[in-house]
């Protein structure tokens, strides 16, 4: 572009008006002409800010990275806008990416031109400051998506009316038993909220507090404290509620917010924001779990037989304890595996290899111990137990052994779901089935050619479905139903009778299992009645467990679809995303942890 029409179009830009005139004519012979191929950046987030452009002909696309990586559209601009200025006039590195849309021709501005017309004009710098502030609001809001369902045009508005603050280290924002009259969303630094029991939770930039004070007018139950120098985007009480009147999906993002973090307040929301509307989950997309129990399998079972067969071909012992271990878990795990791989919102491998661990150190001896002293000890003399009581006294003190510690999760704040019971259920179950292979592997070991003992596990492994893990996750699953019936005490009794009938159910099952009268064909048919009723449970259950879940998932993260021309090239790629907050594994696209609220990042 020559200087004359550089000069041209800096004179008209309403911008600079007011400028003198010497200048713009400075500035006009410093400017360089760019051109842009479509998709070619004009600047790059997060690298250093040396230049300012103005757009002179074409469009371009503003977008950055949220939380979780994704690309986020903030803005498409046409001629006359101007692009890089938030880093050169706060010293800082690119706040988002500038990308071509088609060709684009661009006026470049190197850093001490930009700076001499900032100082010349102060209309242009104050204007300037005002636009700045506003797209670095609207780029925090945008990117934290909570607010996703609002159109671009209110959300820059509500980008104007929300203030920053600026808080110290050490400061107290939030007292306990104070009214809250605000809305805070952190979008720098590190906070801490302490509760009454001094249980200590940090708030990373992306979470949010205020919102149960706001919507309940009750004080709060949390002290919130910054633990370093932090920014804050700060909303008034009655712009929050107007929001929330007026957008049903955000709405119904605060409902369930409100439900994870304070269900015994829901009964207070105060202000007439309207139903929480259901979410729209025929619109979200979910992302395939992967499926690892098919590679365990393949790995676990191939173990087994390399082992055995060189334990048999070497005939040595340890070859043939490192099969029978292995021999023992690959039914358990892989059937684990297999549960978890239904579950959407879950924890973390380590926890379930925690609890197959537990149960098989602590629910087989428990049960042995007591078996040994009830059944056939001493302390069994009075009673005559017979062919029925006796697989029934066995089942109820099996499935006791393996409750205990499953009860002990099922109530713990962080089982939040009916999945989580069936998961951890099942992982109980198959610590306790796995060991007990081991035990009866273990008895034919001795066998000349190990062939008993390699046809016992192999048997067990093939029968484990239809056993121990099946019936504790059925179990787990009763005793979470009853204790959440009893925590929220809606349709008590008849969530109180439903969690007895899968107890009894799951006693009965086992027990008919054990029974040793039926013989033959016979056995053959009652343990395959067994297996069918138990599986058809189970897969009833995981399919509501799946539905509670993806309506938690749904409410909270709706699905927001993106008009980008380009997308990020170096777009972050992950299968699952770990909530800092509560240490569970959301999926890939989720942006707020259905479990505690909080906002999930990459690392
Ligand atoms: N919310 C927004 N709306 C429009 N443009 C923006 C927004 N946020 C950032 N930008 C522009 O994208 C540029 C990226 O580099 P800078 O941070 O230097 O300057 C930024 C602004 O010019």
């Amino acid at each position: 572009m020559s200087y004359a029409s550089a000069f041209a179009f800096l004179r008209e830009h309403n911008l600079l008006h007011g400028v003198p005139e010497h200048e713009l004519s400075d500035t006009a012979s410093a400017i360089e002409t760019v051109m842009f191929a479509d998709g070619q950046p004009l600047v790059v987030e997060g690298e250093a800010s040396n230049d300012c452009f103005f757009v002179s002909d074409g469009k371009v696309q503003v977008t950055s990275r949220n939380l979780i990586g994704n690309t986020v559209l903030l803005a498409e601009l046409g001629p006359g806008s101007l692009v890089g200025e938030i880093g050169l006039l706060r010293n800082e590195r690119r706040s988002a990416r500038v990308t071509a849309i088609g060709d684009v021709t661009a006026l470049r501005l190197d850093r001490p031109t930009f700076d001499r017309l900032a100082v010349s004009s102060p209309l242009f710098h104050e204007s300037l400051l005002l636009t700045v502030r506003i797209r670095m609001i609207h780029r925090l809001l945008r990117n934290a998506s909570i607010w996703s369902a609002i159109p671009d045009a209110e959300l820059r508005g509500l980008a104007e009316i929300t203030k920053i603050k600026k808080v110290s280290k050490g400061e107290t924002i939030v007292k306990a038993g104070e009214l809250v009259e605000q809305f805070y969303m952190i979008s720098e630094g590190r906070l801490e909220a302490r509760d009454a029991k001094k249980r200590r939770t940090t708030l990373l930039n992306g979470d949010f507090f205020g919102e149960t004070g706001v919507l309940t007018d009750t004080s709060s139950e949390l002290e919130i404290v910054a633990a370093e120098d932090s920014e804050l985007l700060v909303m008034g009480k009655s712009e929050f509620h107007y929001i929330l009147s007026y957008y049903a999906p955000v709405r119904a993002q605060f409902m369930e917010i409100l439900r994870i973090r304070s269900p015994h307040l829901l009964s207070k929301v105060t202000p007439d924001i309207g139903e929480a509307p259901k979410a729209d989950e025929t619109k979200s997309v979910l992302p395939k779990a992967k499926e690892r129990w098919v590679e365990l399998l393949l790995w676990l079972g191939g173990a087994f037989v390399a082992l055995s067969l060189t334990a048999m071909f070497l005939k040595n012992d340890w070859l043939n304890y490192a099969a029978l271990v292995i021999g023992g878990i690959v039914g358990p795990v892989t059937f684990v595996s297999y549960i978890r791989s239904h579950q959407l919102l879950g924890f973390g491998q380590a926890r379930l290899g925690m609890i197959f661990a537990i149960s098989a150190i602590v629910a087989v001896p428990l049960a042995w111990y007591v078996e040994r002293e009830w059944l056939f000890g001493e302390g069994a003399a009075p009673f005559h137990f017979g062919p029925i009581t006796l697989p029934l006294s066995i089942s109820v003190i099996e499935e006791s052994a393996k409750l205990i510690v499953c009860i002990a999760l099922v109530r713990s704040r962080q089982m939040h779901f009916l999945m989580d019971a069936v998961v951890f259920g099942a992982a109980a179950g198959m610590g306790f089935a796995a060991i007990e292979s081991v035990i009866y592997g273990w008895a034919h070991i001795g066998d000349a050619s190990s062939v008993g003992m390699l046809s016992v596990l192999w048997m067990r492994a093939l029968l484990s479905p239809f056993g121990h893990g099946t019936w504790t996750a059925i179990a787990t699953a009763g005793i979470w139903v009853g204790f959440a019936a009893l925590k929220s005490k809606s349709r008590l009794w008849s969530k109180v009778s439903g969690a007895i009938v899968l107890l009894a159910i799951v006693i009965a099952l086992h027990a008919m299992w054990d029974y040793h009268l039926a013989t033959g064909l016979a056995k053959m048919g009652m343990m395959v009645a067994v297996g069918c009723v138990g599986l058809t449970l189970l897969y009833a259950l995981i399919r509501a467990g799946k539905r509670e879940e993806f309506h938690a998932f749904a409410t909270l993260n709706p699905y927001v679809q993106e008009a980008l021309s380009h997308v990020d090239p170096s777009d972050y790629n992950a299968s699952e995303l770990h909530c800092e907050g509560c240490g569970t594994v959301s999926p890939r696209e989720t942006r707020y942890c259905a479990r505690c609220g909080r906002a999930l990042r990459i690392k």
